[in-house]
């Protein structure tokens, strides 16, 4: 059997960040892309593109026989994604897009293979609305979420519009933290990563 999915790692501190805006942190975009099975060639859209981390590693593994959409409402997050786009070199396959969802995914005329959903939680059964319209068959999408009332309306409203294999996974990160003693585990706050599938 052949594997062709890959995640690239990037550490968090190599990306341009803004106070104002929250990333997506190396180890959930680590599981968030691997339980998207993003691969080469794929047509990826990151709605909520924020700093533009997701941008970066899903642009890193599609290539250039695939794209990426980066899509937010907030005008600042369009600039600072640009500037990592351009940090890490990437210029061809990214589609960068200024624009509030859910009424941004209609005026888009592409099919996707994968959808990451990294904002706009309170309009969540919209967005999944909108997204199953773009999405091929065989695509899936994947909600990253903190709320426990999100990651409940997320899995409703996928199972109300059709989603299959929906699956929930819950992600607490401990980092380890160098003190006088020794090493001491720091947590992170849990994060749910919510996906399903069009088939
Ligand atoms: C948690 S941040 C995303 C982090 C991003 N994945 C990263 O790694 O930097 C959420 C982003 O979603 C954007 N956002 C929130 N609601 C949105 C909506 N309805 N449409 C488009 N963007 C939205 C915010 O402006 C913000 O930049």
């Amino acid at each position: 059997m052949r594997w062709e999915y890959n995640v690239p790692g990037i550490p968090d501190s190599y990306f341009e960040r803004d106070e104002e805006i929250p990333m997506t942190k190396e180890e959930i975009r680590a599981l968030a892309l691997s339980k998207l099975r993003v691969k080469k060639g794929d047509i990826f859209l990151d709605l909520g593109c924020g700093t533009g981390s997701v941008t970066v590693e899903a642009s890193l593994i599609v290539g250039s026989e695939g794209k990426v959409y980066a899509i937010d409402k907030d005008e600042k997050a369009i600039n600072l994604t640009r500037k990592n786009l351009e940090k890490f070199g990437i210029i061809g396959n990214v589609i960068l897009i200024k624009g509030k969802a859910p009424e941004i995914l209609y005026t888009l005329s592409e099919k996707f293979d994968r959808i990451f959903i990294g904002g706009g939680s309170e309009k969540i059964r919209e967005i999944l609305k909108a997204s199953w319209n773009i999405l091929k068959n065989g695509g899936r999408v994947a909600i990253d979420a903190i709320l426990i009332e999100t990651v409940n309306n997320a899995i409703n409203s996928m199972e109300d519009i059709g989603f299959e294999n929906i699956e929930v996974t819950e992600i607490i990160v401990a980092k380890g933290m160098k003190t006088r003693m020794g090493t001491a585990m720091i947590s992170r706050n849990p994060i749910f990563i919510i996906v399903g599938e069009k088939k």
